[in-house]
């Protein structure tokens, strides 16, 4: 474990908890795919409107230009808040439907069920995908139980607690559970080493995760931050 031993544990997702291939090369074109024929059923329906008011009115005058839009902000990996928003919608009829599972990695549910049962630790997920998105992911995970939600104490996004590169998000969320413990007793978990500077800030205890796929650390990285590539060396 850590010098102080943290009471509260907030992940990542992407890169941390499952590669980062399962969002670029499986959530996200299964996205594209369901689009069209989404907007084509959808585009006037009120329950549609939330996703497509929170769009620039320029990139959703027409479902032809969110369309474009849309490909272009994913093929840039832009992670705005209301595409995160339009992408977690997509995504639910694949996870309903079985053809979505999330490929977490051997030692991420093992670990969040010994920090929960065993140590008291509470575990909370911090990322930019939207939080409808992350329960749908951990709701349908590819471990047995396959349903990781009920051990999960909250979830925080672009949206409701700000970006994840400003240590001010981190206060936020702190802030949020203050009654757990206070900033220096929380540990994050990513591996986007912004993400763990912005942390660090805040004054929370933070690691970068070196999961196959990421991208390279430098050695400057490696020296200013503790760096481990399985959470069982916690
Ligand atoms: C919540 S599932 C989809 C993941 C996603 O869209 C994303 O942008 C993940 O970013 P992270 O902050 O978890 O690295
Ligand atoms: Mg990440």
């Amino acid at each position: 474990m850590t010098a102080t031993k943290p009471r509260v544990i907030l992940l990542d997702i992407e890169g941390t908890v499952c590669p980062i291939s399962f969002v670029k090369d499986v959530l996200f074109p299964y996205a594209l795919k369901a689009l069209p024929a989404t907007l084509a059923a959808e585009w006037d329906s009120p329950s549609f409107a939330s996703y497509r008011n929170a769009f620039p009115t320029e990139h959703s005058a027409t479902p032809e230009a969110m369309i474009a839009h849309v490909r272009d902000l994913m093929s840039r990996d832009v992670k705005i808040s209301y595409l995160k928003s339009l992408q977690g919608y997509l995504w639910e009829s694949g996870y309903a439907n079985g053809s979505l599972k999330a490929p977490l990695f051997p030692d991420v549910a093992p670990k969040i069920l010994s920090w929960t049962r065993d140590d008291g630790i509470k575990v909370m997920i911090y990322s930019s995908g939207s939080v409808a998105a992350q329960k749908l992911l951990f709701r349908h995970t590819n471990t047995e139980p396959s349903d990781l939600t009920p051990h999960l104490t909250d979830y925080f996004d672009t949206v409701n607690a700000g970006p994840k590169m400003e240590a001010a998000s981190y206060t936020k969320i702190a802030a949020a559970h203050a009654d757990l413990a206070p900033a220096s007793e929380w540990l994050f978990l990513s591996d986007n080493v912004k993400e763990v500077e912005a942390a660090k800030q805040a004054g929370m205890q933070s690691y970068v995760v070196e999961r196959p796929g990421n991208a390279e650390l430098s050695e400057e990285d490696r020296k200013k931050h503790r760096v481990i590539r399985n959470f069982d060396e916690l």
